[in-house]
């Protein structure tokens, strides 16, 4: 369908086995196509558990997560063809080289031995990494892995990337890479759902933002409206506005 929401969040409550307390209570977000879209909130939010929910990594029963019209819990093929995901934490084999992993999660997407070849290709000298392709990882600067994570996130051409704080411990330079790749593949006509507690970086990002606080959306719009509305010049202000100054932890 034309103009369909490539996300839309409704009533979601989400709590960890054995756990007493939800951790994602009643939460409803919607995700336009094409938008650079803003996550945050302070640690223990609930970004990484929502981020698990919307790609398919959480099992939930109670609420409903649609991406581009599909239920995401009841489509798991659907789900794999239509994503990309950037995990926080590394999810590639460290004693493995950069091509090699590629050559693993490409065969993983589904993707034929062509594709497989081009996305290396491509994709590992976007990131400036084509000399080191066949080194372990394990070898590797933490910003050269933060780029192998992010060029094996996209290798399917994903219709949307999630993405959950792609810079972090990274350079200038990488992220000034991974910031500007972002964009193009946005341009392209990918969408993007990120978080990270970078909120300079995220300014110059996001289009649009929500902020989650207690496993809730407690505001969301595009970046302009919410700082007209709350009478402030940068994210960080709002952030500290919405979401008040007393730790979570
Ligand atoms: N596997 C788990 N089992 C039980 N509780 C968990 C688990 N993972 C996270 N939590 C709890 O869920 C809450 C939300 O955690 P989550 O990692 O989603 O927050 P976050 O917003 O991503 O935080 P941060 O900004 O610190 O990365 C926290 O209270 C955390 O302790």
């Amino acid at each position: 369908m034309l103009n369909e929401d490539a996300l839309q969040i409704k009533m979601l409550n989400y709590g960890y086995k054995g756990a007493s307390r939800l951790i994602i209570r009643q939460l409803q977000l919607t995700v336009k196509q094409g938008s650079r879209f803003g996550l945050f909130g302070p640690n223990g939010a609930g970004k990484t558990t929502l981020m698990s929910l919307m790609t398919g990594l959480l099992p939930y029963k109670d609420g409903s997560i649609l991406l581009f019209g599909k239920e995401v819990r009841a489509n798991s093929p659907f789900v794999k063809n239509t994503i990309g995901f950037v995990p926080q934490d590394f999810s590639f084999y460290e004693e493995l080289s950069a091509a090699e992993n590629m050559e693993f999660f490409g065969a993983w997407y589904g993707l034929n031995s062509r594709q497989v070849k081009d996305a290396i290709s491509t994709l590992l000298n976007v990131m400036g990494l084509s000399h080191v392709a066949d080194k372990p990882l394990k070898e590797f600067s933490g910003g050269m892995k933060r780029r192998v994570n992010l060029a094996i996130g996209v290798m399917n051409n994903p219709r949307i990337l999630f993405l959950d704080e792609p810079t972090v411990g990274v350079d200038v330079q990488s992220r000034n890479a991974i910031v500007q790749f972002l964009k193009e593949i946005n341009q392209k006509g990918t969408t993007l759902v990120y978080t990270s507690h970078q909120l300079k970086e995220a300014e110059d990002l996001c289009t649009e933002v929500a902020l989650i606080d207690g496993g809730t959306i407690i505001s969301q719009g595009t970046l302009d409206a919410l700082k007209q509305e709350h009478r402030q010049d940068g994210l960080e202000g709002l952030f500290l506005q919405l979401t008040g100054r007393d730790y979570r932890d």
